[in-house]
């Protein structure tokens, strides 16, 4: 074996890591942040949410199963870079069609691998997320933290435009139709829709520059508001679309990017997390049962909404649904006079833990007793 290609990595508070290629060959910057899934690669390269994000494995063993053409959960990979320890050499699984390693190459991500996660993760953890630039063709790393410092931040990111489909499309429901769902998609993810479907429910994915009266025109039984990437704060056209829906009292379901928009149609603020929630065992209890699930997390921003008691909104009384156990982070959020709510976590979670797969449900009680 050739001696593998070296690769710098710089955070934009100086502090340097050396690694090897991972990936293409190149340069890529985004914002740092770990992940501690220790399954479910392939979902998180492919979930547009990551768009804008370099993303640190924190299990130090990644690529074993290689990748395959059924768990992508879009058409492309959207992380702007792959941070890993140890990679698989050779993947192992009857599944597998390529490795991890080709597949990010195809898809020209730029990646390190060789290098101290579990120090750059604890970096992370104290002093925040923040810029980085990974490169296998810089070899000076105050070179390149001048162009991590002159690349742009997660705060105040508008990257709706660049993930949401340019056409509306329907995902056809599954045995008897029940409901019609109108999804604004602010970077969804295959297994949304596809989580409808299967429970009778024909889903109209629509482009997020849908206007408020094309959205009711549908004449969905519901709206449905994805995950997706950036700064909630930017995402104004979809707070309006989620007025209109609840302004109309049409059944609302947000998750992620969605719980967010959803608060700020409430009149809630959204703000930037240290260092945000990424992985597939975040613990948060449902306050209306007590129950605590398992869940799937990828979010950098939270909504900032009183956590106890009842808030007045523009729509009516609104309060928190769901907390964080870890540090209390709003999880979601239930409307008391108009029918909606959502989560700030992933329901659809195609790699698991399911244990949120109820929401669904409750979205469909939601549109049954509105019929
Ligand atoms: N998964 C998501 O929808 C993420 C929402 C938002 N971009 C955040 O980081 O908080």
């Amino acid at each position: 074996m050739s001696p593998a290609q070296q690769a710098l990595l710089v955070l934009e508070d100086g502090r340097a890591f050396r690694g090897d290629a991972y990936g293409a060959v190149g340069e890529t910057f985004g914002e740092a942040v770990f992940c501690t899934a220790m399954t479910g690669y392939q979902e998180t390269l492919t979930d547009p949410s990551y768009k804008g994000q370099v993303v640190v494995m924190t299990a130090p063993q990644i690529g074993n199963t290689g990748v395959n053409d059924e768990d992508p959960e879009s058409r492309r990979i959207w992380v702007e870079g792959y941070v890993v320890r140890d990679p698989a050499r050779r993947p192992s699984s009857w599944r597998a069609q390529r490795s991890l390693d080709e597949e990010l190459a195809a898809h020209g991500v730029v990646g390190i691998s060789g290098i101290d996660t579990r120090a750059l993760t604890r970096h992370l953890r104290e002093r925040g997320a923040m810029r980085v630039g990974v490169s296998s063709v810089e070899e000076d790393p105050a070179a390149l933290l001048e162009r991590v410092l002159a690349s742009p931040g997660m705060a105040g990111a508008d990257l709706t435009a660049q993930v949401t489909t340019p056409e509306a499309y329907v995902v056809p429901a599954q045995g008897e139709k029940r409901f019609t769902v109108a999804a604004i998609d602010l970077g969804i993810k295959r297994m949304t829709p596809h989580r409808m479907a299967e429970r009778g429910v024909e889903v109209h994915v629509l482009p997020a520059t849908t206007s408020p009266q094309e959205l009711l025109a549908v004449g969905a039984d519901g709206v449905f508001l994805s995950n997706g990437p950036g700064d909630p704060a930017t995402a104004d056209h979809a707070v309006g679309l989620v007025r209109a829906s609840l302004g109309a009292e049409v059944p609302t379901f947000g998750i992620c990017f969605g719980n967010q928009v959803l608060g700020r149609a409430l009149g809630f603020g959204t703000y930037k997390l240290r260092y945000g929630h990424r992985g597939v065992n975040q613990p948060v209890q449902d306050r209306r049962t007590g129950k605590v699930e398992v869940t799937s997390h990828n979010h950098g921003f939270a909504v900032d909404a009183p956590s106890e008691g009842t808030a007045q909104t523009p729509f009516g009384r609104a309060e928190v649904s769901h907390v964080n156990l870890n540090d209390d982070v709003v999880e979601g959020l239930r409307c008391l006079d108009v029918p909606a709510f959502s989560v700030q976590y992933h329901p659809e979670a195609a790699a698991g833990p399911h244990d949120a797969a109820y929401l669904f449900d409750r979205f469909l009680d939601l549109m049954e007793s509105r019929k």
